[in-house]
């Protein structure tokens, strides 16, 4: 007679490494027990005081993009290597961890979620909370009309130099960050005009209606995408902001950073 316990084996057998994603204290413990395997834990904060750590800024809700960011992440700290075998271990529908994962490091394309949320200057739920805005608007449109928007995010004082205004400000008086319930409202009426919205590292939000000077020098985008790409990546490499797109004509949400396209997205994916 097999066991469960024997078919399932597979799943772990091997693997050099596993990573706890916000294990309990108790869990963490246990797993320094586990004899040949490197434990990393990719939690919040390492209230566990885990020796091999990696700051997981955003709860994921989609497993799979959490899983994604943890092996990043460990990468980037030199915990996981190209080729290693792995098992991450995470919470799906309990509270508790529930879900064991087997992955080999560097058998997917990088998401760029990584580093966008982790080594740019705006905070990452900040980052997070314009990326969903804009996949938003990519899914709605403007009255099913598809909508092009640009979010230039972070660094907003040197951004707002190097950009002048179309129009009037019609944030100039008010105190709105983006995740409020308003914002989105606000932000798909404004997006009728052009421009861009400027947000500061916090979440507020600066100006609409940002012309963005655009040198277009040094930057390496995709040939096909317009002026408005284009200032979305020169700003991004003339200062430490970064700027999310989403194109009216192929309603991609595309991210740059450094003056390079880092994430992109389809919002129908989403
Ligand atoms: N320098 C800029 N600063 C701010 N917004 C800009 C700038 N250049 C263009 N835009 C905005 O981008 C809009 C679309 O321009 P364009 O079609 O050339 O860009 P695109 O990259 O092809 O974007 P899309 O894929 O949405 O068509 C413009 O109407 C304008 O609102
Ligand atoms: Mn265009």
């Amino acid at each position: 007679m097999a066991t469960l316990r024997a078919l399932l084996d597979d799943v772990v057998e091997g693997a050099e490494t596993v990573v706890l994603f916000s294990p309990s204290a108790a869990y963490y413990e246990r797993s320094l027990e586990v004899d040949d395997v490197d434990v990393v834990v990719c939690a919040n904060e390492n209230d566990v005081g885990a020796e091999r750590f990696v700051e997981l800024p955003l709860e994921f809700v989609d497993v799979a993009e959490r899983i994604r960011f943890g092996i990043e992440g460990a990468t980037d700290e030199g915990y996981v290597a190209e080729g290693d075998e792995i098992v991450c271990a995470t919470k799906l529908f309990d509270e508790t961890i529930d879900n064991v994962t087997r992955v080999r490091v560097g058998d997917f394309e990088p998401l760029g979620t990584y580093d966008l949320l982790t080594n740019s200057r705006a905070d990452p739920d900040v980052i997070s909370a314009v990326v969903d805005v804009a996949v938003e608007l990519g899914q709605k449109g403007q009255k099913g009309e598809p909508v092009g928007a640009l979010f230039v995010v972070g660094d907003a004082g040197k951004v707002m130099n190097k950009s002048r205004p179309l129009s009037y400000n019609p944030f100039e008086k008010s105190h709105v960050h983006v995740g409020d319930p308003i914002v989105d409202v606000m932000v798909k009426e404004f997006t009728r005009l052009d421009g861009a919205f400027v947000i500061s590292d916090a979440g507020k939000i600066v100006s609409a209606y940002r012309y963005l000077e655009a040198h277009g020098e040094g930057v390496d985008i995709p040939k096909g995408l317009g002026t408005r790409h284009m200032a979305a990546a020169s700003v991004t490499r003339d200062t430490n902001a970064i700027a999310v797109a989403l194109s009216e004509s192929d309603r991609l949400v595309r991210a740059f950073k450094g003056g390079e396209l880092v994430l992109e997205i389809d919002p129908e994916d989403y």
